[in-house]
């Protein structure tokens, strides 16, 4: 078992192919990004030793809970036969948190406590010490990154860690790739409690997102349905891709693109349903190609990529998915013929990506940044793939510089608008600085 204080952290993710009909059981491509959350759980200070407290800078949240206070007698008893949660959300703990959320009104912050809380109850007891649970992440919040999977899967493996479900990671072997059999069954715990609080998050979730924020990676990943379990194959030899990433700044929300998606499948079933099936096939047909050996990835073989990236954003702007924003972004490549570009996540707002062509120069690469930065528009540099969740515990030597970063990074001073995701990464960054480690 774990005591505070200590770090966790999970990547966000791009999803290349196949978001939304994800949800009804499609195959989707998806990959880690280097942009992550980071979730700093402290110990209280003896006078608020029986308080619970939130600190989620990045949506104005700072909330605490008088620990007795919380529904503890609602909450479902553990199967003794199996580990895993169950996958769908317990309705009387549901309502139960009702009451303990009435002050958080803002849909932001409320979804985001209610993840915690439900997870916080389930996986901790009554009797342990008074904490604060902070969250500092250098992704775009509701922007298709999947923040909201990231954060899932650090609250998810923060209380795993405290309540002894699972262990730090162990060390493995000199090449990262080596199955570590204890530090898999610790992830998939991770990713099964995480699925819940995307579930708290936005409703009907597939499941891919906290998938790669669990385990990193690329991943094909399609959802059980009829009783089959959730199918995720791990892409080794993902090619590398040349991608421009590209945030809209359009806020929105998941959990209202997800519904409006079910609206229009429930009132169109005949129309809806051939255009999930079109992106179940192009999904499939992205899988081939990403496969294919490094010799054969051609320029033909390029073409033919692009060709789904087009193809997948002309189903989801016929889902309803897309903005004026996503389709002025998606304009402006074409203008400049860098690329084929598509809306990542579930869209409304948020990011797309472009796939770069291989022999496009980089001055016009510059001028489209340079024209979508005019427009308000953020361009991202990230890489695809590495790292899933992992941890930092502190060693004695380095106490000072805990309560540094505490200061720094996770204190409420983000709210007064000082610390940003540089200093994030520079700070606490994995790759950044030694000592993480990853199931
Ligand atoms: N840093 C953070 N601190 C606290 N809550 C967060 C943070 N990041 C995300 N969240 C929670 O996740 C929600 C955003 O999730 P949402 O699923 O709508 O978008 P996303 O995950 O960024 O995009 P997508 O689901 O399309 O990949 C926020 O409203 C908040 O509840
Ligand atoms: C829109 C969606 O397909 C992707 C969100 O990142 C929802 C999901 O799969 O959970
Ligand atoms: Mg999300």
């Amino acid at each position: 078992m774990v005591s505070a204080p200590f770090l966790v952290s999970a990547p966000g993710k791009i999803i290349l192919f196949g978001e939304h009909a994800a949800v009804y059981g499609k195959p989707a491509i998806a990959a880690a990004v280097s942009l992550r959350s980071y979730l700093l759980t402290t110990k209280h200070a003896a006078e608020f030793s029986d308080c619970v407290t939130l600190e989620f800078p990045d949506v104005k949240l700072q909330y605490s809970w008088k620990i007795h206070s919380l529904p503890w007698n609602v909450v479902p008893k553990r199967s003794m036969d199996t580990v895993r949660p169950p996958s769908e959300l317990n309705t009387a703990l549901m309502e139960a948190l009702e009451q303990s959320l009435v002050a958080v009104l803002n849909p932001l912050q409320r979804s985001a406590a209610l993840a915690f809380l439900y997870l916080y109850l389930c996986l901790c007891s009554p009797d342990m010490p008074g904490m604060t649970f902070s969250v500092r992440s250098t992704l775009p919040i509701g922007a298709g990154l999947g923040s909201s999977a990231s954060v899932s899967v650090c609250l998810a493996a923060a209380l795993c860690l405290l309540s002894g479900e699972v262990s730090p990671p162990e060390t493995k072997g000199d090449d990262d790739s080596d199955f570590n059999a204890a530090n898999y069954a610790s992830i998939e715990l991770i990713d099964a409690w995480a699925f819940l609080g995307e579930r708290c998050i936005h409703g009907n979730p597939s499941g891919i997102d906290n998938a790669v924020a669990s385990h990193g990676g690329a991943v094909m990943f399609q959802r059980m349905t009829k009783g089959n379990p959730n199918v995720r194959e791990s892409m080794r030899n993902f090619p590398p891709l040349k991608l421009l990433l590209i945030d809209s700044r359009q806020p929105r929300r998941t959990a209202v693109q997800v519904a409006n998606v079910a609206t229009l499948l429930q009132n169109y079933p005949l129309v809806t349903e051939p255009i999930l099936n079109g992106i179940q096939a192009l999904t499939s047909e992205a899988y081939k190609l990403l496969l294919m050996p490094k010799e054969k990835c051609d320029d033909v073989w390029e073409e033919r990529l692009r060709e789904l990236v087009r193809v997948n954003h002309g189903l989801l702007v016929a889902l309803g998915v897309s903005h004026p924003k996503l389709e002025a972004i998606r304009m402006a490549a074409d203008e400049l013929e860098i690329g084929e570009t598509k809306l990542t996540g579930a869209g409304g707002g948020g990011c797309a990506i472009t796939l770069v062509k291989r022999d496009v120069e980089e001055s016009r690469i510059l001028e489209l940044k340079e024209r979508l930065e005019g427009h308000g528009f953020e361009v991202f540099e990230t890489s695809l793939g590495g790292f899933g969740a992992g941890c930092l515990l502190p060693t004695k030597s380095d106490a000072a510089e805990w309560e540094e970063w505490e200061d720094k990074l996770f204190s409420l001073h983000h709210m007064l608008g000082l610390g940003d995701r540089e200093d994030i990464q520079k700070t606490v960054g994995v790759g950044s600085i030694d000592g993480w480690a990853f199931w």
